[in-house]
């Protein structure tokens, strides 16, 4: 059972619900136990992951709504954030999988962020993009969620493997330290 930890950042706060919620599913016939952080909300358990929300994650939706300008500059400094911390902290681990998302697209009337404008962000941050209503597309978003899921295993899974692949480098060097290079006889 592989745990796949997704964190849903850019919201404003009005939820009020738990935060941290605990899913079993099966992608693509792997079973996973997925927990997604809302840091909208007030829950005790969220709270200690609230802290470092972009440590925890091991992949991101970052929400903005697109009739609301201010929203979406929110949405620019928690990428910003996440691509600064992962290259600080995880040895540049700059690709971790993050999907934007311009929310209540069924305001477009009142539209403050060009879909163009959010989808060179998105370019610049080597993220996925996407526009959605949430009020009016439930498969949308479970469709976003999915592609996303995908990602991040795929993006585990090559982690996994550079790990496994430099500590056989670490273990041939530890052998030729103690057993010495063998040298071509002269
Ligand atoms: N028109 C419209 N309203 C939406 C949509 N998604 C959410 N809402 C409404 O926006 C309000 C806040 O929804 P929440 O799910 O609590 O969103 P939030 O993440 O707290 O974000 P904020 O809208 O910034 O408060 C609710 O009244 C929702 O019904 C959408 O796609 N279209």
């Amino acid at each position: 059972m592989n745990d796949i930890k997704l964190a849903l950042l850019g919201s404003q706060g009005a939820g009020k619900s738990d935060s941290l919620y605990h899913k079993r599913l099966s992608i693509d016939g792997r079973q996973l136990n997925l927990e997604v952080f809302d840091p909208c909300s007030q829950g005790s358990e969220a709270r200690c992951i609230l802290e470092e929300p972009v440590e925890w994650a091991d992949g991101f939706v970052v929400v903005y709504n697109i009739s609301d300008r201010t929203s979406f500059i929110n949405a620019k400094s928690i990428l910003r954030q996440i691509r600064e911390t992962r290259s600080d902290n995880s040895k540049g681990d700059t690709d971790v999988p993050v999907c934007l998302v311009g929310n209540k697209q069924d305001l477009c009337h009142a539209r403050q962020v060009r879909e163009e404008e959010a989808r060179s962000l998105a370019h610049e941050n080597r993220c996925n993009f996407q526009e959605v209503s949430a009020a009016e597309s439930y498969q949308d978003i479970a469709n976003l969620f999915t592609q996303l899921i995908r990602q991040v295993m795929e993006h585990l899974k090559y982690r996994a493997d550079r790990r496994r692949y430099s500590g056989s480098k670490s273990m041939a060097k530890l052998i030729n330290n103690v057993f010495g290079k063998r040298r071509k006889s002269v």
